[in-house]
C-alpha cells in the first residue's frame, strides 16, 4: 500500500513529507494506522546527526498511538480494530531478559531494531522509486501507517484519546516509571529532579504519585518553576541564581537538613538533562548511606560520567533507566488507566497540536524551549 510519512532524508535536514510504499506485515508483524505521535528529544538527537547509530533515509518517531489495520501470519494477541501504543522497548515474555524479571530490556529483536530493520532483516518502507527507507527504534510513528512486531505493541483501552496517550509511548512512562519501577520511591521521600522538560515534569508527577514530601526541581530556565509547581514540585533552584560560591549540591544538602538529620542530602535524584556534569551533581547531592541517583538523560556520543569512588563507598547508588523500567505490554495499559482515572495528568503537557505537514515546526518549538510536547495528528 501507499501511505504518507515525514521522511528523515539526511542528518541535519528538515523532514520531507512524501508518499511512501509500505509492504504488508510478515510473520508475527502487525500493520497499524497511527492516529497521533509526540515529538521527543530523542527524535531530535537522531535527526541532528549527533546519534552515532542514526541511519538515513528513515522514518523517525517513537511516541505514537493508533489502531490495528492488518495482522500478519501467526499473530495471536491482536486483531484489526484494536487500539495500540508502539513500544521501542518490546516485551516478548520469552527471552532471557524478559524471563529474568530483573530488567525491561527485552532482547528478542534488539539486533535488527538497532539496524533499522524488521526482525527478518528487511524494511517494510520504501520510496516510490524503490529505495529502502529504514525503521526507527522499531516504531517509525511519523507515518500514517507503519508495521511493527506483535511483541512491540501494547493493547490499550478504546476510550482513551490518541492525541494524549501517544505521550505514554515514551515521555510519561519514562518519567513516571523511573520513579515507581527504577527508584521505587517511598512515601515521605525527599527527591531532586534536574531538568524540567517533557521527561522531568513526568518524574515530578511520578514523585507526587509515590507520596514524596519534598520535590526539588533544578533548571536553568526560570519559566520551568511554574511548570514544575503545576505538577507537584515543592522547591525550585536555578543554579544561575545561587549566591556566589554556593554549588547546587551544597544548596540541596542544606535544604534537606533537619534538626535531627544534620548530614542532609536527597533520598533520590533524577537526571533529565543528558549533561554528564549535571549527572555528577545529581549523584553527589544524594544522602550519604542510602541516596540513589537515576540517570534518564541521554548524553552525547563519547561523553563519560565521573565521581570519586568514595561517593559510592559511602553508600550512594548510581543507576540508569530506559523507558522507565516499564515492561511495555504489561505496564503501558495500566498507565493509560491511570491517565483515564485522573491519577496522572497529560493534557497540560501537550502544548502544541500540529498536522503532519507542519511536523518541522514541532522540532523548531523544541529547540526554542517553547513546547513541553508537540503532538502530530493524522
Ligand atoms: N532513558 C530514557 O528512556 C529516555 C527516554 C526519553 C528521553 N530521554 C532523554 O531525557 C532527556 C530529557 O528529555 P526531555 O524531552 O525532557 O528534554 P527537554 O529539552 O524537554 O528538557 C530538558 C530540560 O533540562 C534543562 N537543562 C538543560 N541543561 C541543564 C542544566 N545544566 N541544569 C539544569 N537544567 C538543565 C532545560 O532547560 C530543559 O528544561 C534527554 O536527554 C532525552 O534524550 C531518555
Ligand atoms: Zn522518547
Ligand atoms: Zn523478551
Amino acid at each position: 500500500m501507499r501511505t504518507r510519512a515525514a521522511v528523515a532524508v539526511a542528518a541535519g535536514k528538515p523532514l520531507e513529507i512524501m508518499e511512501v510504499n509500505l509492504d504488508d506485515p510478515k510473520e508475527g508483524e502487525v500493520l497499524i494506522e497511527i492516529k497521533a505521535t509526540g515529538i521527543c528529544h530523542t527524535d531530535e538527537f537522531t535527526l541532528s546527526g549527533a546519534d552515532p547509530e542514526g541511519i538515513f533515509p528513515s522514518i523517525l518517531g517513537h511516541e505514537g498511538a493508533g489502531v490495528v489495520v492488518k495482522c500478519g501470519p501467526g499473530v495471536k494477541t491482536l486483531k484489526p480494530g484494536d487500539h495500540v501504543i508502539p513500544l521501542y522497548t518490546p516485551e516478548c515474555r520469552e527471552c532471557p531478559s524478559c524471563l529474568s524479571r530483573k530488567t525491561n530490556l527485552c532482547t528478542a529483536i534488539r539486533a535488527t531494531q538497532g539496524q533499522g530493520l524488521m526482525p527478518d532483516g528487511t524494511t517494510r518502507f520504501s520510496m516510490l522509486d524503490g529505495t529502502p527507507i529504514y525503521h526507527y527504534m522499531g516504531c517509525s510513528t511519523f507515518a500514517q501507517h507503519t508495521v511493527l512486531p506483535e511483541i512491540a505493541l501494547a493493547k490499550v483501552r478504546e476510550d482513551a484519546p490518541f492525541d494524549k496517550i501517544c505521550y505514554i509511548g515514551c515521555g510519561v512512562t519514562t518519567g513516571v516509571g523511573a520513579v515507581l519501577n527504577t527508584a521505587n520511591v517511598e512515601a515521605g521521600a525527599k527527591a531532586v529532579v534536574f531538568g524540567l522538560g517533557g521527561i522531568g515534569l513526568n518524574v515530578i508527577q511520578g514523585l507526587k504519585l509515590a507520596g514524596a514530601d519534598m520535590i526539588i526541581g533544578v533548571d536553568l530556565n526560570d519559566d520551568k518553576k511554574e511548570w514544575g509547581e503545576r505538577f507537584g514540585m515543592t522547591h525550585f533552584i536555578n543554579p544561575k541564581s545561587l549566591p556566589e560560591g554556593t554549588s547546587v549540591v551544597q544548596a540541596i544538602v542544606d535544604m534537606t537538613k533537619t534538626p535531627f538529620d544534620k548530614i542532609g542530602g536527597a533520598d533520590y535524584s533524577f537526571d533529565c538533562t543528558g549533561n554528564v556534569k549535571v549527572m555528577r551533581d545529581a549523584l553527589e547531592c544524594t544522602h550519604r548511606g542510602w541516596g540513589q541517583s537515576i540517570i534518564i538523560g541521554v548524553a552525547p556520543a563519547g561523553a563519560v560520567i565521573e565521581t570519586r569512588p568514595f561517593q559510592l563507598v559511602t553508600g550512594r547508588v548510581w543507576k540508569g533507566t530506559a523507558f522507565g523500567g516499564a515492561r511495555g505490554r504489561t505496564d503501558v495499559p495500566k498507565i493509560v488507566d491511570w491517565y483515564m482515572d485522573g491519577k496522572i495528568e497529560i493534557d497540560p503537557m501537550i502544548t502544541h497540536i500540529l498536522p503532519l505537514e507542519r511536523i518541522n515546526e514541532g522540532f523548531d518549538l523544541m529547540h526554542a524551549g517553547k513546547s513541553i510536547r508537540a503532538v502530530v495528528v493524522f
